[in-house]
Parts: structure tokens; C-alpha cells; sequence
């Protein structure tokens, strides 16, 4: 099996002792990227905190590389899956190279500060982010966009074969936001992101996860999943798909009709 090899079979997810998803079924080719959608409320991050293994599972089972997500040891899941959080809380006074470090822990000995391997993998990922001039700043000087990428630079240092982003383009400008998906499809790693603009997850994703109702509603490739049916369903938005002039690729047009 390849690394990053990531599936659900009849996933319930629970949070707060009340289910949210239930019946969830699916696999995610390694190296791909799917982008879960849904409304506010509708289980994306509850369903990546699964994926992940940080959340139990209500009913069946997550697997990475054919192994149970929640069986493994928290340091051999680290070291498979890495997990971005939308808004996590800073430990204090960290420079942005030692926040980085942190996705190496799961290599390091408990009081290791860390060899060349992990300086190098610290490096490479502010590269991958456009933060390498940042390495030595206090986090607590970034703006919301730059932390954001900070914290994607830390999952990348984890050197997971599985990325789980949840909103990894919030707070990012529209060329930031562009760059960074860019980003993450060169790393070739198995990314599943929550993004709540729907463009983005029909242009820059191979698939779209389409939570509704408790259940995984739709799943397959953006511009066969996001019809204007189904935005109008799920979302309430009247849309329209558009083909670009110059690409030729698909597009959505949203349109408010209330
Ligand atoms: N700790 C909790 N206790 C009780 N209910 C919770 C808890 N965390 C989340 N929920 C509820 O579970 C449901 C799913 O929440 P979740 O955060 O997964 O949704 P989401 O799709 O990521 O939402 P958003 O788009 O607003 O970020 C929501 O109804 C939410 O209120």
C-alpha cells in the first residue's frame, strides 16, 4: 500500500455526545487532494478531528496506510498524519522557526532540541510557505495571514504522507490563498481540506466532499459534484457553471436570488 493511503468505512462522527456524521464511506487516493464542503455547523471539522484520530470514532473505522488511525500510538500517527487546525491557540512567546520545530517532535527524543534533518525539514518548510525570513521572529509579530501559514509550515515539517487542513486558506489573501493550495498539491502529499469557498474547491482539489444532513451527500470530481442543484440544495445559493475564456476549465457563479 502506498503511504497516504487514507479511507473511512461507515465512519460515525460524534462531538459532544451527539453524532453529527454518519455512514461516511470513503477513500482518498494517495497523493490526491479532496476538499470537504458543507455549511456552517455540517461536521467538516469534526469529521478531519476523526480522520485525524484526535477525536474517537462514534462507529467504524479510519485507516492510514491499512492500519486503524485510532489503534496506532499518537507518536506512529503523528508521523503519518498531520493535522492543521483552523484557529489554534499560540504557545506563548515561540519564535517562528521553533513553532515550525514542533512538527518534529514525533522524531525527535523527549529532550532533543533537534538535529541537522529537522533544521533542514524547519527550512524547507518556511520555504514551502514564503516565511524564510520569518524563522526568527516572534509569532506574536505575524499578521492572521502569515500565522496561518506558519502553522501549514509546521504541519509540513511533520513529514506526514496525510495533511488534514481544516480552512487552510482563511485569513490568506487571494494570491496567498492561490499559492498556498499550489503548495500543498507540489508536496504530493494526501490533503484533506474544509474550505468554505466553493471555487476554490472546484478549482484547485480533485475531488469534493459534500456534507449535508449528516451524511457525505456527494463525493467525486468538483465540477460534477457542485451542479447548480446541488449548490442551490445545500447551500440555498443560486449558482451557475461558467467556462473560463482562456483555460477552458469549469467555474461556479454564485448568485443571491432572496
Ligand atoms: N464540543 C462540542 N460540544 C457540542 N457540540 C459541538 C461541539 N463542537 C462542535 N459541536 C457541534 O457539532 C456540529 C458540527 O460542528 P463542526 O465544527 O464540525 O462544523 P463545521 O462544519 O466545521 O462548522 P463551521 O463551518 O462553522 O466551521 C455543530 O452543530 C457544532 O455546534
Amino acid at each position: 500500500m502506498s503511504a497516504g493511503a487514507l479511507c473511512t468505512r461507515d465512519l460515525s462522527c460524534a462531538v459532544g455526545g451527539r453524532t453529527v456524521l454518519s455512514h461516511v464511506s470513503l477513500d482518498v487516493e494517495p497523493g490526491s487532494m479532496l476538499a470537504v464542503v458543507g455549511v456552517n455547523g455540517s461536521g467538516k471539522s469534526t469529521l478531519l478531528r476523526t480522520l485525524s484520530g484526535l477525536l474517537p470514532a462514534a462507529g467504524g473505522q479510519v485507516e492510514v496506510d491499512g492500519l486503524d488511525v485510532h489503534l496506532l500510538a499518537a507518536r506512529d500517527r503523528a508521523r503519518r498524519i498531520a493535522f492543521v487546525d483552523q484557529d489554534p491557540a499560540l504557545p506563548a512567546d515561540l519564535l517562528v522557526g521553533e513553532l515550525v520545530g514542533l512538527g518534529r517532535t514525533p522524531y525527535r527524543s523527549p529532550w532533543s532540541s533537534g538535529g541537522p534533518d529537522d533544521r533542514d525539514a524547519v527550512r524547507e518548510a518556511l520555504h514551502h510557505v514564503d516565511l524564510m525570513d520569518a524563522e526568527h521572529r516572534s509569532c506574536a509579530t505575524l499578521s492572521g495571514g502569515e500565522m496561518r501559514r506558519a502553522w501549514l509550515a509546521r504541519g509540513i515539517a511533520q513529514d506526514t504522507g496525510v495533511l488534514v487542513l481544516d480552512e487552510p486558506t482563511n485569513h490568506l489573501d487571494v494570491r496567498h490563498q492561490l499559492d498556498l493550495l499550489r503548495t500543498v498539491r507540489a508536496l504530493g502529499r494526501t490533503t484533506v481540506a474544509a474550505v468554505h469557498d466553493l471555487g476554490l474547491a472546484l478549482a484547485c482539489f480533485d475531488r469534493v466532499l459534500v456534507l449535508h444532513d449528516g451524511r457525505a451527500h456527494a463525493v467525486g470530481p468538483g465540477a460534477h459534484v457542485l451542479t447548480p442543484d446541488l449548490v442551490a440544495e445545500v447551500f440555498g445559493v443560486a449558482a451557475a457553471h461558467v467556462t473560463h475564456p482562456v483555460t477552458g476549465r469549469t467555474h461556479l457563479l454564485l448568485e443571491d436570488l432572496t
